[in-house]
């Protein structure tokens, strides 16, 4: 996959079969419409791209929004990579580009900068300034432009809509295992290591505090989940339990996310790490002391490790 920043120059671009958006969690439902997008540039012999966004158009149209994202840019590109599309187009999301009409968009960017000759899009995707047209008005825009605008047929699962806010829904509720199953792999959070309040290791349960702020990715519902583990320069994954809470036993209060890998030593402070949710286990409670507490965790991990030997046996 050729990976494109658009900047100011022109790229020059093979003619291309495209599709639009943000595709926040490159999910089942996207890799279905890029599929669509695949068979249709292989069949009139051109090349296929997907252009989204540097960062999610909100972010520009209200500045106090907050995204929640289910991946950040690079590892969205990662996961564009593996649908064998051709292109993936980065395009700077500025004040300049939101202020364009739907029309000038198709002819500036899509005709004049990315060669698009085929625009493969749903009956509900809006772009352009107030985002006001229709998808017979994109069709229209299109015959004067030289870009046929072609419909995608959605992506349903057991009768549902999947959408990157459905999904997000189900990490709100801790719902983890439907996510996975909406996204096709687990939800996935990338963190830097901090340094919380020690206490984890005199427990016998030394965790991992990540920070998730610069990825700006959602963080799902308090409790404690079992999880994979990715660490740098590590080929395979560990396993784990995670607390997403405020740690009540110790009067916490900030919302802290710590992770106890299995079978690992180490220092890990200052390291990007990887977290999978895999299932959520219990909720998170306060305990009379610390000593009660670690009793609770031995027992989260036996049941866990038996849950990942099971899913191993399967
Ligand atoms: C899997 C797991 C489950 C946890 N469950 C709880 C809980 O239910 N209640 C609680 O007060 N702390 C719970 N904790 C403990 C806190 O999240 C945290 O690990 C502990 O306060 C030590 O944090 P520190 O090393 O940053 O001081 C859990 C920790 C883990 C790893
Ligand atoms: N098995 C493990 N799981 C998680 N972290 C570990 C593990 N073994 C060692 N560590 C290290 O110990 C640190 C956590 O120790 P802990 O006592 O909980 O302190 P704090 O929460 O204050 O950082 C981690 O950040 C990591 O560097």
């Amino acid at each position: 996959m050729n990976t494109i920043y658009l900047g100011k120059e022109n790229n020059a671009v093979a003619p291309c079969v495209a599709t639009i958006g943000f595709f926040d969690g490159v999910h089942r439902g996207h890799k279905y419409l890029i599929q669509q997008v695949n068979s249709i540039a292989k069949a009139c012999g051109l090349a296929s791209t997907v252009i989204t966004f540097d960062r999610h158009p909100r972010q520009v149209l209200q500045s106090d929004y907050v995204p929640q994202l289910l991946n950040p840019l690079d590892r969205k590109l990662l996961l564009l990579s593996k649908t064998g599309i051709d292109n993936a187009v980065v395009l700077p999301f500025d004040a300049s580009v939101a202020q364009l009409s739907a029309y000038d968009f198709m002819k500036e960017v899509l005709r004049n900068r990315l060669n698009v000759k085929k625009l493969v899009i749903g009956y509900d995707n809006r772009f352009g300034h107030n985002r006001t047209e229709t998808f017979e008005d994109y069709v229209r825009y299109g015959h004067e432009l030289g870009i046929e605008v072609i419909h995608h047929t959605a992506f349903e699962l057991h009768g549902v809509n999947i959408s990157s806010s459905v999904i997000r829904g189900f990490l709100q509720e801790g719902e983890v295992e439907m996510a996975t199953l909406c996204l096709g792999y687990p939800y996935t959070l990338i963190g830097k290591v901090v340094h919380g309040f020690a206490q984890g290791r005199l427990m016998g349960f030394p965790t991992a505090n990540m920070d998730v702020a610069e990825s700006g990715q959602l963080i799902p519902a308090t409790g404690v989940y079992a999880v994979n583990v990715k660490l740098k320069n590590q080929p395979h994954l560990l396993h784990g339990m995670m607390n997403i809470g405020r740690r009540p036993t110790f009067n916490g209060t900030a919302l802290s996310l710590e992770v106890n890998i299995f079978n690992f030593r180490g220092d890990l402070y200052g390291e990007l790490i990887e977290v999978s949710f895999i299932r959520h286990i219990r909720k998170e409670r306060k305990f009379n002391s610390a000593a009660e507490l670690a009793e609770q965790l031995q027992q989260d991990r036996t049941m866990i490790e038996e849950q990942f030997n099971k899913d191993r046996d399967l």
